[in-house]
């Protein structure tokens, strides 16, 4: 069955006509200040009314014979998002949804009303012409680029970047603008990553 016929069962968080859903798509594994720092600059430099974090079956780009289970990381993830506008979701995975063409068809077809946007980082939007469908992707949902130290250049010189030059809104208008359009939140940056806290972990387990 395709992700998107087995939508009926899925159950969503509440949304309503004209809502500006910013969409948060990751492994959160583990989730860090990071995460958050990207989805506060989303909410607040795009007016979003929500962000939805979706914490996903595994990345499909990605190793994920380690990952904990979604359980888990939701369970880990809520206690970091705490914010009356973030909405921890594991839906995705109940979906059955492994790319995320997948999850972006389903939830445009199912509220056709609302304003969903993308948010990535750099150095996902780097990488998204390696992404199932990522032309699709484009002409679904806006995208939120939000800057990562190391990835600036790289996704201002992307494959997305360079297909999508003229695209390219200030970040106050995206939420209201058509795909395709995409938007690159500068400003503060933070350099944590799941990758290097994993690693600290281990490190520290060795020691013992
Ligand atoms: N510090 C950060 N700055 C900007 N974007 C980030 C940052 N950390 C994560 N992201 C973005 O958040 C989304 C989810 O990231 P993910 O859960 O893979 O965390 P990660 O720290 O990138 O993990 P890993 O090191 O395992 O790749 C991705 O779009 C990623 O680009
Ligand atoms: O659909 C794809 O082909 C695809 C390829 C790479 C990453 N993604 C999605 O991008 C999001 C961020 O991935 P990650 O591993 O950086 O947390 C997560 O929701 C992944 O499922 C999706």
């Amino acid at each position: 069955m395709e992700p998107a016929e087995r939508g009926g069962l899925i159950r969503l968080p509440p949304t309503a006509a004209g809502l500006r859903i910013g969409l948060y798509g990751g492994s959160f594994d583990p989730p860090h200040a990071g995460h958050r720092h990207v989805a506060m600059a989303a909410l607040r430099r795009l007016g979003l009314d929500r962000v939805w974090w979706i914490v996903g079956p595994g990345n499909p780009l990605k190793d994920t014979t380690r990952l904990p289970t979604v359980a888990e990381r939701l369970a880990a993830t809520r206690s970091l998002a705490g914010h009356p506008r973030m909405v921890v979701t594991g839906f995705e995975a109940e979906l059955g949804a492994r790319y995320t063409v997948d999850t972006l068809r389903f939830l445009t077809r199912r509220c056709p009303r609302v304003r969903f946007v993308y948010i990535l980082g750099a150095d996902s939007f780097a990488n998204l012409h390696r992404w199932r469908a990522w032309r699709e992707i484009t002409s679904l949902v806006p995208l939120a680029v939000v800057d990562r130290p190391g990835w600036t250049l790289r996704a201002l010189r992307s494959p997305a970047a360079r297909t999508l030059p003229l695209f390219r809104v200030p970040p106050q208008t995206l939420a209201g603008s058509g795909p395709p359009a995409w938007t690159f939140l500068t400003g503060p940056r933070s350099n944590l990553s799941s990758t290097a806290l994993r690693d600290k972990l281990l490190k520290t387990l060795d020691r013992r």
